[in-house]
């Protein structure tokens, strides 16, 4: 890995991020405080932005690089058999003592409503020391992509790195905070965001394509080259600081039957197209995209949901 010709040999993009697994009870209804009940079905899965999206990646043919921390326990041994099993090399995913393997604890009753609570864990305690650790592999990628799952200061870290390695930098800012330090925008190449998002950080409701591009030319604003604004069934919008005028890329229509996850296999799939056809207009890739997150929302599960490049059109290739 750390040889001189790694460039070469790995046309690999980073990432930065979460991974947690999640346990889901079914139940009729919800729980009051201090009472047990029984569900009729549980099962679990995995999780975390920075994961789904790297696996997603993957799944298309990316060579990718993980970059997180679990915990020494079952749910982390767990994580680095499924990175393995995805072809994601674990050589930069941390196993700490010092804490549990993030995890989302989730009771879903039969109207859908849900209880969710998630512990963070050990993505917290990724560090300076563990990017330092793999600075050789953030500044040879050709992408590489941030969430905010992980302790900000060091997704910022870790996304400075990168930019002034020359590195394309993808930020996804998930889950959405209000006061973002400015410097986020200023080391993204793009910034990718939902609806939730996109109004967190600027204020703005967003409910359809013209809001979105209001939103993408104030994240210009503030300093990144590219904004994109994913809208559900509606796609996405796109502006750039060099055609400012809001482009808006819709998705085909399907019946979707759960859209959890769309978000990070849109933004893995970006990822994926960013790293090995940076020659294809930015728009091409996002309509791409948007294919390949649609086809998630046709199935239950997050990461379950992904498609594989072997299962999808050639002519996405
Ligand atoms: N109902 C849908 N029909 C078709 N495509 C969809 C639908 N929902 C999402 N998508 C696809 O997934 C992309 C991302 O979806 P969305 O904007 O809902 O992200 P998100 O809110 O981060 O998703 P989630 O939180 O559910 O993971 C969209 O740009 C679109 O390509
Ligand atoms: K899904």
């Amino acid at each position: 890995m750390q040889s001189l010709d790694w460039k070469k040999t790995h046309q690999s993009w980073s990432r930065l991020h979460s991974a947690d697994k999640h346990t889901a009870s079914l139940t009729t209804r919800l729980p009051k405080a201090g009472e047990t009940i029984h569900g009729h079905r549980f099962f679990s899965g995995f999780g975390g932005k920075g994961a789904n999206q790297c696996v997603q990646a993957a799944r298309l043919g990316a060579k990718t690089s993980m970059i997180c921390k679990v915990g020494k326990d079952s749910f982390g041994n767990d994580y680095l058999e499924n990175f393995k099993k995805n072809g994601i090399p674990t050589e930069f995913v941390g196993q700490t003592e010092d804490a549990a393997t993030g995890a989302a604890s989730i009771i879903v009753n039969k109207e859908g409503e849900n209880f969710i609570v998630i512990v963070a864990g050990a993505n917290l305690l990724l560090n300076s020391d563990d990017l330092k650790r793999a600075a050789h592999v953030i500044s040879n990628a050709k992408v590489m992509v941030c969430q905010l799952e992980i302790t900000p200061a060091i997704s910022l870290e870790a996304l400075k790195m990168a930019h002034t390695s020359g590195v394309k930098t993808l930020f996804n800012p998930a889950p959405a905070v209000a006061d973002l330090d400015p410097r986020f925008y200023t080391y993204s190449d793009i910034i990718c965001c939902n609806e939730t998002e996109a109004e967190l950080l600027t204020g703005i409701p967003v409910g359809n394509v013209e809001d979105a591009g209001r939103v993408g030319r104030i994240l210009l604003e503030r300093g990144c080259k590219t904004a994109i604004v994913t809208l559900g069934p509606e796609g996405c919008v796109l502006v750039c600081a060099k055609e400012p005028t809001p482009k808006h890329i819709p998705t085909k229509k399907v019946t979707a039957v759960d859209t959890t996850g769309a978000g990070d296999s849109f933004v893995g799939a970006l990822a994926f197209y960013l790293a090995y056809y940076p020659n294809l207009p930015l728009e091409e890739m996002l309509r791409n995209s948007n294919f390949i997150a649609t086809i998630s929302v046709q199935a239950t599960g997050t990461q379950a949901s992904y498609p594989y490049r072997k299962d999808l059109p050639q002519d996405l290739f």
